[in-house]
């Protein structure tokens, strides 16, 4: 695996977190096309796959974006994110806390958090993250489970602590809202990678956060 050529030092705003039904080349194929409209972070979120799939996922994806400033995160798993060369790892509620995640961590990996208040939001700031994921901010069908939508009042709250990445039904027409109260980028799953047209969807996104 090629050391990646160009690693930026910007936090990505426009997370793309995977949500195919098989994690094969046409999966890469749509994530190389998103990355190349702008999405400055791609999240691999692969429930169905072993550990050994993610990390042989990952890998790819990190040798075939390597040369672009993308920041490739792991879901969940910061043994799995290191294994496979990743940039970052995404922990929730029940993973690893983001203290423990840190001292493992390399300079200038990405450590976030799941947050759903201001309150979570300090206590992963206090644990060292570099972001908050926040949310759910709109209802979802892609994952079951969820609390009710927060509001945005709760994200601009959480916003204030961290930057704040605004998760679950986001789509371009949303951006304008989650932006004006406060988040410094969205994460996306569904609006992007279950279009039709992943790289149109994309870039509609990355115009609205342009705009924003
Ligand atoms: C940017 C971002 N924010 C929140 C989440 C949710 O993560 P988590 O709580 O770990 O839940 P799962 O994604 O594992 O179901 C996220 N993935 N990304
Ligand atoms: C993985 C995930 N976590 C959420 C949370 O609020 O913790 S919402 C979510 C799914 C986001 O998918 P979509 O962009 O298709 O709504
Ligand atoms: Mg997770």
């Amino acid at each position: 695996m090629p050391a990646k050529e160009v690693r930026s030092d910007v936090l990505p705003r426009i997370h793309c977190i995977t949500h195919f039904g098989s994690y094969d080349d046409e999966a890469i194929a749509v994530l190389e096309a998103v990355v190349r409209q702008g999405v400055d972070a791609v999240q691999v979120r692969a429930k169905s796959l072993s550990d050994r799939q993610i990390v042989a996922f990952t890998r790819i994806l990190v040798d075939r974006l390597a040369g672009t400033s993308v920041r490739i995160i792991v879901n969940d798993r910061v043994d799995l994110a290191l294994a496979a060369g990743a940039d970052g790892v995404h922990l929730g509620r029940d993973d690893v806390p983001v203290a423990a995640a840190r001292r493992l961590a390399p300079l200038g990996f990405l450590v976030g958090g799941t947050c759903r208040n201001a309150d979570q939001a300090r206590e992963a700031k206090a644990q060292g993250a570099d972001y908050v994921g926040v949310g759910p901010v709109y209802p979802t069908t892609t994952k079951s489970g969820l609390p009710n939508p927060i509001g945005l009042e709760t994200l601009r709250d959480a916003a204030r602590v961290l930057p704040a990445i605004a998760i679950s039904g986001i789509n371009a027409e949303r951006v304008p809202e989650v932006m004006a109260a406060g988040a410094y980028g969205v994460a996306v799953a569904s609006a992007i990678c279950r279009s039709p047209q992943p790289a149109i969807a994309a870039r509609g996104l990355v115009d609205a956060i342009a705009l924003a």
